[in-house]
């Protein structure tokens, strides 16, 4: 493999587990996102029909907080389309699945939450339930696309990099957006399980999630109940990353730029996302845990689960699961299954994708490519040991 393979070592978190124990709402006085407006040049997208919808609630000053009180809260279908008769009710109302990853950028989130719709749709305790992806960078771009004067902002040649800490208003607005066509979705009965994939990096941005997640289970108007699962998906090893960055230079965000650009531009991203990042702790599933069950006057379920370096890291006691005593079938019953894919995944999935990895480094160990030498000029031993150094500033080495 590639000159760092050095994964098992214990000398950092790029190769160890952390720990954290940050304390989830002490932290947030007040509603930081409530004054966030909308880039309405960024918002003028003319191939979605859902922005077409609601463009005008889009394009309002204040982002949209609760599905009941705009224009985004659609009639609701009773046409429900599940045929088995596995569905349970919360509060009366029914049961459906939110899956919140959390995780730094190419870490696998989206690869994993295909492999996870795949074993959901190969279960027959789940094949019935609809999974869709709500992807924040997808939405991003889409809107991005659509903007004829602007185009996507790199990081490398732009001094309004969207993934400077300093942006990150533009950043939550695209993230509350897909949010938004989430909770839409769900809503209108088009999906059962719809899984939020965002780096959902920051314990404010978790915290308005589930302040959101909270509004849409206890508001009169909507006929469902969603059942948070929280997937955290982390990856220490150098190889993998480094891996992976270069299949991140290959996305939709790079499409037209030159290799060597699309590495350095990935490269300062991860560093700003490694400076604000915080991993999800077993106080904050607590505090989230409390939360919830007191705005919703219930007992209700939660669920944390964790892929860590493709599955080949037993996440320990990391996982949690708070099953209430009412706790239906049909949340058991896919919890398990998700638990199940968990439990399996470097069986399922993560040991062919350590056998990519092996064979990339393989194939340009002794050949004259520049794509090595172009990567390893980006990310080598002084990356590592930047993004090392971003992580222990932010106190959670
Ligand atoms: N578990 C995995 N199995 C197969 N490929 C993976 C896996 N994790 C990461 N990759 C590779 O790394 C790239 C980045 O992963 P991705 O899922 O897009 O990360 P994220 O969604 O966290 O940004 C993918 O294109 C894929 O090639
Ligand atoms: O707002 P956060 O939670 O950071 O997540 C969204 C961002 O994550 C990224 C990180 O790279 O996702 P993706 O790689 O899946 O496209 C960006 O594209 C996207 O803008």
């Amino acid at each position: 493999m590639g000159g760092s393979s050095d994964s098992d070592s214990h000398d950092g978190y790029l190769t160890s587990e952390y720990n954290s124990s940050n304390s989830l709402f002490s932290l947030n006085t007040g509603n930081s996102y409530s004054s966030a407006s909308l880039d309405r040049a960024t918002l003028d997208c003319q191939d979605s029909d859902f922005y077409s919808n609601h463009k005008n609630s889009l394009l309002s000053a204040e982002v949209p907080r609760l599905i009941s009180n705009d224009a985004l809260h659609l009639p609701i279908t009773l046409n429900y389309k599940r045929e088995n008769g596995h569905v349970t009710y919360t509060n009366g109302k029914i049961n459906k699945f939110m899956i919140v990853l959390i995780g730094l950028p190419a870490t696998g989130k989206s690869t994993i939450s295909s492999h996870l719709i795949q074993c959901l749709k190969n279960n027959p305790l789940t094949n019935s339930l609809r999974c869709k992806v709500f992807n924040a960078g997808k939405i991003r771009r889409q809107i991005s696309c659509a903007t004829i004067s602007k185009p996507l902002l790199l990081s490398n040649t732009s001094s309004e990099d969207l993934f400077n800490p300093k942006n990150n208003d533009k950043k939550e607005t695209y993230a509350r957006i897909t949010l938004q066509k989430l909770f839409h979705e769900i809503n209108n009965d088009d999906c059962d399980v719809g899984i939020f994939d965002a780096t959902n990096s920051t314990i404010e941005r978790r915290k308005f999630i589930f302040e959101e997640i909270c509004s849409f289970n206890t508001d009169e108007l909507s006929t469902f109940n969603l059942v948070p699962i929280i997937l955290q998906v982390s990856c220490f090893n150098k190889d993998f990353i480094k891996y992976n960055i270069h299949n991140k230079s290959f996305n939709e965000d790079y499409l037209d730029k030159p290799y060597e650009l699309a590495i350095k531009d990935f490269a300062k991203r991860l560093k700003h996302y490694y400076s604000q990042f915080t991993p999800f702790s077993q106080d904050e599933f607590n505090q989230i845990h409390r939360y919830i069950s007191q705005h919703e006057e219930i007992d209700t379920s939660l669920f944390f689960f964790n892929v860590i370096n493709a599955g080949i890291v037993e996440p320990n006691s990391l996982n949690q699961s708070h099953y209430p005593s009412t706790c239906g079938k049909q949340i058991r019953d896919t919890v398990m299954v998700i638990e199940n894919f968990i439990n399996h995944y470097s069986q399922m999935f993560g040991f062919e994708y350590i056998d990519a990895v092996k064979l990339f480094f393989e194939k340009f160990e002794n050949s004259s490519d520049k794509t090595m030498t172009t990567l390893d000029s980006v990310v080598n031993d002084e990356f590592f040991n930047d993004l090392q150094s971003l992580i222990e500033s932010n106190g959670l080495a």
